[in-house]
């Protein structure tokens, strides 16, 4: 096996030997001073050979190749780091050595300049800092290395070496926060990586292995090491998509040579055929054995760049959209795959509105931006009923069919909630068929099969809540919107409808989603003989007929904040309780073995703690995944919830925003330490987060006060 390692992968090894990499980093990167060459490697660790560099020098070789000091170099703002990362769209370029991912990254960084890419961290493999020396002055030096010269040299020596390198700095690079011009750009950030974390173990450790350049001990190291990596991290650098940019190895191969980078002379054409065959096994046939559920799902986009798309400008426009197009399917097959949760029906897989994710995306602008009303929903444009909802819930059509012009669209509004207060309630039909209909005339029902615990029986109900009539769209939008709040209103929740404006047979507005001129008729009567004689047609529901309510929590009723998270929980068939109990014990356990080590021997609750640092706010980032609700909660996975640390000093002053009383206390433990505790540090202003999940079936767009803390004071 090692002798195959070294077959397969070098050639020219003797010439190759005398050229190492360090006279090359030596050239590229020294000035100054005259280089220092410390102890040779032996015959072989030819390519170990270190070069010694003043510590200034090397000190701002790393911080380069960091990117950071570097004029122009990314910054990276706050905002980046709060949900931003969620948002991103990311895709990773794979392929052969040469094939010309970097080539085509550049092109596409051209033709998009909003995306961000992100190069492969070669430079890095090529100057790796090993440690600090005296020098002949006594002065602090520094060794640089060349990895990827050291690994081509004695790949049987350094692989496994270089794999622990390239997979963590590849993770690093990747993630790095997005820059705020990412985040800033109109629609969807995306972030292109040259190669991923994924490449590194299913392309070349996974090769290296097998050509028997890394050990079966050491690819048990790597592979349990990569497998916590990618669980820890992993989700910041998840990818929709791939594109995967193949071309014969022969090819390939010519164009190294072309390139002419002095570590790959050894390269062989064998070793670029086994490369070849593991990017078609794991992207194409799918035969690669993989250990991360989401990546044997991803989406590939396959691009024959065998063709010179450098020199052929229509390959490069059809390249180009392609992977535009990619990128457009990617979204929502992102969505839908981030629905695809154990407790969900089957269903709903398939049935994702991505009208809730763009009033998710105005919910959350809204939140983040302090000096707008947070409870705005932007894009329910003019309708001031939608401007004071807290929540908004849409529920997917059980049916819809249609004879002639007539529809019938059936909904399961047992779900909406007595204890809300509905504001706006919209049926959204996106059917072609349906825009098409000349004057079309929608009968609506409410429908649920309700079955008692314990006994087979099942009761069907059946209400029809009322009948309007919609004209052709004047606009070019396939969605028509009406608004049924007063129907829904006056049916569901047997509300006066006098006090009711639409109830009372006013014409609706169009919400911007399609001309709609109806009129609320609640005798079906006067329907009855229409269109009998034609045809039924079923229509497919998916996401195309849908209810959306905007309501607002009946707080004095209900006695509680609005939108308790406790409730949810509580109430949600996706958490399971015995989790949240046993978490919620353990916390118990550890807080009371807390509070008995302070009490049996811990500090004494007078003693000043040694020079903590006073009262401020902190990152406290919440996973969704660590506490089991990543499958229900379908945004934001993440976010930075913040908390607050630190000692409040006695006596305290304006900035720790105390109370009178906390203020008073101070005062007291300042002159008297033995009789009363410092004010805590604690939470002063708290922010709302609005959040998208499921509840029962339906999708929740719910605004939670108190989620994040602003800022911290004494109290
Ligand atoms: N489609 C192409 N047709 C012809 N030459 C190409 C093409 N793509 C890249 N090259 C050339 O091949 C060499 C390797 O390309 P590069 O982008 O560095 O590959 P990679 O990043 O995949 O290792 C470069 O000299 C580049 O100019
Ligand atoms: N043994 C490994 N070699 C790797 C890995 N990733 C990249 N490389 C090599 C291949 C090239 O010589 C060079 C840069 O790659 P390009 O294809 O971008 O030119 O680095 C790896 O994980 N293992």
């Amino acid at each position: 096996m090692a002798a195959l390692c070294g077959r397969v992968l070098l050639r020219r090894v003797s010439a190759f030997n005398t050229r190492t990499g360090v006279t090359q980093v030596g050239r590229l990167r020294c000035t100054g001073p005259p280089l220092q060459t410390t102890t040779p490697g032996s015959s072989l660790r030819a390519g170990d050979t270190p070069l010694t560099l003043r510590a200034t020098e090397a000190n701002t070789m790393a911080s380069e190749a960091d990117g950071a000091g570097v004029p122009g170099s990314r910054r990276r703002s706050a905002e980046a780091s709060a949900d931003g990362g969620a948002r991103v769209k990311r895709v990773s370029i794979e392929g052969n050595i040469a094939v010309g991912k970097s080539t085509f990254a550049r092109l596409l960084q051209s033709a998009c300049p909003d995306w961000e890419v992100m190069a492969e961290p070669v430079s890095k493999w090529q100057n790796i800092e090993s440690g600090t020396s005296k020098g002949a002055d006594a002065s602090q030096q520094t060794t640089v290395s060349n990895l990827l010269q050291m690994m081509y040299q004695d790949p049987q020596r350094w692989s496994y070496t270089f794999q622990t390198y390239s997979c963590m700095s590849r993770l690093r690079t990747q993630l790095r926060p997005p820059p705020a011009r990412l985040l800033s750009s109109e629609g969807t950030p995306v972030q292109v990586y040259e190669r991923s974390v994924y490449s590194d173990r299913y392309i070349f450790a996974l090769n290296m292995f097998e050509l028997g350049c890394i050990n079966s001990t050491e690819w048990a190291v790597y592979q349990d090491w990569h497998s916590l990596l990618v669980e820890q991290f992993g989700h910041q650098v998840e990818l929709e998509g791939i594109i995967y940019l193949t071309a014969p190895p022969q090819n390939c191969m010519e164009r190294l040579e072309c390139r002419g980078r002095s570590e790959e002379r050894g390269v062989k054409l064998d070793y670029l055929e086994k490369l070849h065959v593991q990017h078609e096994r794991w992207l194409i046939e799918k035969s690669t054995e993989i250990h991360f559920e989401k990546l044997k799902r991803i989406p590939v986009l396959k691009l024959d760049a065998s063709v010179d798309f450098l020199r052929d400008s229509e390959v490069r426009e059809q390249f180009i959209t392609k992977v535009k197009n990619f990128f457009s399917t990617l979204y929502h097959t992102g969505l839908e795959r981030s629905l695809s949760f154990r407790n969900l029906s089957v269903n709903h897989r398939s049935r994702y509105p991505l009208y809730m994710m763009q009033l998710y995306r105005s919910f959350r602008t809204v939140d983040s931006s302090p000096s707008v009303s947070v409870n705005t929903v932007n894009t329910q444009g003019d309708n001031p009923s939608a401007y004071s909802s807290d929540s908004v819930l849409s529920l997917m059509a059980k049916g819809c069919h249609q004879v002639g012009d007539r529809w019938t669209v059936t909904f399961d509004m047992s779900t909406i909630s007595t204890g809300e207060l509905v504001q706006l309630a919209e049926l959204r039909i996106g059917l072609p068929a349906f825009s098409a209909s000349k004057r079309a005339t929608v009968d609506l029902y409410h429908s649920r099969q309700s079955c008692d615990l314990g006994s087979t029986s099942c009761q069907d109900e059946h209400l029809f809540l009322g009948s309007f009539g919609s004209s052709p769209s004047s606009t070019k939008s396939s969605w028509k919107v009406f608004n049924v709040t007063a129907l829904l209103k006056y049916r569901l929740f047997q509300e006066d409808r006098a006090s009711s404006q639409e109830a009372s047979g006013e014409s609706e507005t169009d919400h911007g989603s399609g001309a709609v001129e109806e009129k609320v008729l609640t005798d079906k009567s006067l329907f009855k003989n229409l269109g009998l004689s034609q045809r039924k047609i079923h229509h497919p529901i998916t996401t195309r007929v849908m209810m959306v309510i905007f309501s607002k929590h009946n707080r004095p009723q209900e006695g509680h904040a609005a939108y308790s998270l406790i409730h949810t929980v509580e109430n949600s068939k996706h958490v399971t309780m015995d989790r949240v109990s046993s978490d919620s014990q353990s916390r118990r356990h550890k807080r009371n073995r807390m509070e008995r080590m302070r009490v049996d021997g811990g500090a004494a609750p007078t003693a000043e703690p040694a020079q903590r640092p006073l009262c401020r706010k902190v990152d406290m980032w919440v996973d969704f995944d660590h506490i089991g609700w990543d499958e229900w909660i379908v945004h934001p996975k993440r976010y930075n919830a913040y908390r607050c640390e630190g000692e409040c000093p006695a006596p305290l002053d304006e900035s720790f925003q105390p109370t009178n009383h906390a203020y008073m206390q101070s005062l007291l433990r300042h002159h008297h330490p033995e009789r009363v505790t410092c004010p805590s540090c604690v939470p002063t202003r708290l922010s709302p987060l609005s959040m998208l999940y499921y509840e029962n079936d339906d999708l929740a767009l719910r605004h939670h006060e108190d989620m994040i803390v602003e800022e911290c004071g004494c109290h």
